[in-house]
């Protein structure tokens, strides 16, 4: 099994790049995990805790349960991934069964900050957009697709989002295999990742 991990900042095209990357290959062939999916289940608080929960940090994600399935995956067996809600900042309770493939591709803004799990990627991918750029895309997609306002969007920002993406996510280009700058559509990128796919398929 080939584990290619891709991550970036929020806004940076990371689920865009990847569907791209599905698109023109057989169907079936790569499975895919979102870091999203992780996120902790936290039921035991009420919504307006939920919403102080600072979602940029690396202690709000189960790495454990992440690892955990990486590695049954690894060894053949399928996994029940978790569902998440953004609108509810919630696991859904929902799980979707996910299958080992040849090529499983992890996606998601903290996944190169766990040292165990960075080292399971065979290939570790970090895709850039610029901040400014970054914002206006979550601004557009979080009002459009995730129940926000601007308040919220711009005082998340600045509170917690600015600050974590440079201290736990910037850095990890350090580690990064390729990095695909990505203020515009990157096409030629994603055909090299696509080709690099192909040949393990
Ligand atoms: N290269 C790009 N140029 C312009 N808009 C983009 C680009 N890549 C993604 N987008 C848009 O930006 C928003 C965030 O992209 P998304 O792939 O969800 O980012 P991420 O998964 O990294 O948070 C989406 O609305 C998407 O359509
Ligand atoms: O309940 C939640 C959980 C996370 N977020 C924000 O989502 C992004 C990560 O997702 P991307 O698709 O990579 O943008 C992260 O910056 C969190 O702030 C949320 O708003 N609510």
């Amino acid at each position: 099994m080939l584990i290619i991990g891709i991550a970036g900042g929020t806004g940076c095209g990371k689920t865009t790049v990847v569907n791209t990357i599905l698109n023109e290959l057989p169907e079936g062939e790569v499975g895919i995990i979102s870091q999203d999916s992780y996120y902790k289940d936290t039921s035991h608080l009420n919504f307006d805790e939920r919403v102080q929960i600072n979602f940029d940090h690396p202690r709000s994600i189960d790495f454990e349960l992440l690892m955990e399935h990486l590695t049954i995956l690894k060894t053949g067996k399928p996994i029940d991934q978790p569902v998440y809600s953004f609108v509810k900042h919630n696991r859904t309770g929902d799980t979707i069964k996910t299958y080992p493939r040849k090529v499983m591709i992890v996606e998601g803004i903290l996944i190169l900050s766990h040292p165990e799990i960075r080292d399971l990627f065979d290939i570790k991918i970090f895709v850039h957009a610029d901040s400014d750029e970054r914002l206006i895309r979550r601004l557009k997609r979080d009002i459009n697709e995730r129940g926000r306002n601007i308040d919220e969007v711009l005082n998340r920002y600045q509170t917690t989002l600015k600050p974590m993406h440079q201290q736990f996510i910037e850095p990890m280009k350090e580690y990064a295999d390729i990095i695909i700058p990505n203020n515009k559509y990157n096409t030629v990128a994603v055909d090299i990742v696509r080709t690099i796919i192909n040949e393990k398929l």
